[in-house]
């Protein structure tokens, strides 16, 4: 496709109904947002190597002594919209034709539709995503099942949307400017911000976003200056926009208020995104043997740094007139086996009382059966529309609190179960589906990535096992390949399974830790496209 904007390209696998969103007046801001801040994102991606180099050299994270004013200063964010006072239940998942009806209908307040940690980033994902989403809003969304022989449409009161576009880190490949691939994040941003915000305010509601990764208050402040410059150049009044930002990096911890503070007149909450904290916590600490943690299973919010994190966010944003976003927890339904079912549903409902009666607003489910069991949860402990009055003023979390390390044993279970998750995880991403239940739980970018990256730091630390022994190169090499033989025989259907193993021997063996395993994993998106074409 072309556009007669100077510099910009499309070069893109045709989808249809792609004309209809990759339209002039969307291209144009896509372009206006790059010029201006392609180089700004860009530096502040790179910024993050300064904070891990100092952290690999021993160093610690503290509350920052230049923003101390802002911590002290008295000011709110601006005044919550209406249909965003109660948010006791959100639902999320991939912007799929047939989730986001379900979504949609599931019986929550919100739903977040996602193309960052359950969706994978192909054009035809997110051209079709941005097509879901329009006419979800325009209540025009059908979508017939012919497997199921059903049909699909919109309820009476479908949850208000808000819509999760790609963190900083993401490129989009298909979208250059000046050479350059644009901004995944503000792509995604554009496209439904163009689409959808007459729509919305007909409605009675606007565009609404959240979003993730954040590392730093700077990346907050770009952010806001790409918002506000949207919000210019679509003509439309200063405010429109509303974010929930997540905070899920353990930099971005230790400045709540001031990712408030730059976004103040735009952000109505945090959300304890804590698949991800818990990742970014293993990856800035991963070169530092003294900063090993136990099996994935045993990091959980009950460890004494998440719940501290949980309970500074609630302080934190109820001090500025903020919603307080609980998180996810993985569990989901279990059809095959009903004392497991029943055992998950009991796990999910302790991890929402525990969010409702500390203080949160609201939390996260992964899928339709559990939203009965958070809402109840939310409906005894929460009363009015939400507890942003509640000041938590006992509450006092410290630098120590926040980077305690959680206690807890490393077994062969955890480490087998690391392997195959992040294994069957890769194979389905790179078959385009972002979001899997594996061992009964939810998997996303986010959970993959704790896999991941504890296998790493186990093997380069030579973490101990609970029954003595050493995880060197050579315990782990058999045990990778182990599980490389018994998913070949048991998950041979798995689409990109060869290709999920080889990157992922790649990135668990590797001398250093790379950032993302998606940055890989998108170049090969990108190959399959090519050879599609
Ligand atoms: C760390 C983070 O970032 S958390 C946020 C990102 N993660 C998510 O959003 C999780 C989203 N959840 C999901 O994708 C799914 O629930 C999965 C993959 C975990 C499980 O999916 P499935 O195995 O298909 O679930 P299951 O077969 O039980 O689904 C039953 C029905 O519920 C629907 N469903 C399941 N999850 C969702 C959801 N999150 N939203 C809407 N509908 C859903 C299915 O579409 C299916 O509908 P149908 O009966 O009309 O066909
Ligand atoms: O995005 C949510 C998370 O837990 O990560
Ligand atoms: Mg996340």
């Amino acid at each position: 496709m072309t556009h007669n904007i100077a510099g910009l390209r499309i070069d893109a696998p045709h989808v249809a109904g792609q004309d209809s969103i990759l339209t002039d007046e969307a291209m144009a801001l896509v372009a206006g947002i790059e010029q201006r801040f392609a180089a700004r994102r860009r530096d502040l991606v790179k910024a993050r190597d300064a904070v891990q180099a100092k952290l690999d050299a021993g160093g610690t994270l503290d509350f920052l002594p230049e923003t101390a004013d802002i911590r002290a200063g008295d000011w709110t964010v601006a005044p919550t919209p209406d249909d965003l006072r109660d948010r006791r239940v959100e639902i999320t998942g991939p912007v799929d034709r047939k989730m986001v009806i379900n979504a949609l209908n599931a019986g929550t307040k919100c739903f977040m539709a996602d193309f960052e940690d359950s969706s994978t980033p192909t054009w035809a994902n997110q051209i079709e995503g941005q097509i879901n989403l329009r006419d979800a809003v325009a209540r025009t969304i059908s979508f017939h099942d012919a497997a199921k022989g059903k049909d699909y449409r919109l309820g009476e009161t479908p949850a208000v949307l808000l819509v999760r576009p790609r963190g900083l880190h993401m490129d989009e490949a298909h979208v250059t400017l000046d050479g350059q691939p644009v901004s995944g994040g503000f792509l995604d941003f554009a496209l439904y911000l163009v689409h959808n915000h007459a729509e919305l305010k007909k409605r009675d509601s606007g565009p609404y976003f959240y979003l993730p990764k954040m590392e730093h208050h700077l990346e907050a402040r770009l952010w806001e200056e790409v918002i506000t410059f949207a919000e210019t150049t679509l003509g439309l009044t200063r405010g429109t926009v509303r974010v929930t930002v997540l905070i899920e990096t353990i930099t971005a911890a230790f400045q709540m208020d001031e990712i408030l503070y730059e976004l103040k007149d735009h952000i109505v909450g945090l959300n304890c995104g804590r698949w991800d904290y818990i990742f970014n916590f293993i990856k800035r600490f991963a070169r530092r043997g003294d900063m090993v943690l136990p099996d994935r299973d045993a990091v959980g919010m009950t460890q004494h740094f998440l719940r501290s994190y949980s309970l500074l966010l609630i302080k934190t944003c109820h001090r500025r007139g903020a919603h307080a976003m609980g998180g996810m927890a993985a569990q989901i339904p279990i059809k095959t086996d009903e004392a497991a079912n029943k055992a998950a549903f009991d796990k999910v409902r302790a991890d929402k009382e525990r969010e409702a009666s500390d203080g949160h607003d609201g939390t996260w489910v992964a899928h339709p059966g559990l939203v009965p069991v958070a809402l109840a949860e939310f409906d005894k402990h929460m009363p009015n529309a939400n507890q942003i009055a509640t000041r938590r003023a006992d509450v006092s979390v410290t630098a120590d609190d926040l980077l305690k390390l959680p206690t807890g044993t490393i077994t062969e279970t955890g480490l087998r179960r690391n392997i195959t998750i992040g294994l069957m995880y890769l194979g389905a991403w790179l078959g385009g589906t972002g979001c899997v239940p594996i061992f009964n739980l939810m998997e996303d970018a986010a959970t993959a990535e704790i896999s991941r990256t504890q296998l790493w730091q186990w093997r380069v630390h030579r973490a101990q096992l609970d029954d003595g022994r050493v995880i060197d190169d050579g315990l782990m090499r058999r045990m990778l390949d182990e599980e490389y033989d018994a998913l070949r025989n048991s998950a041979g259907h798995l689409p990109r399974l060869e290709d999920a193993i080889t990157l992922f021997d790649r990135l668990v063996m590797a001398d250093d830790l790379a950032e993302f395993l998606t940055t890989d994993a998108y170049a090969m998106i990108l190959e399959y496209e090519k050879t599609a074409a």
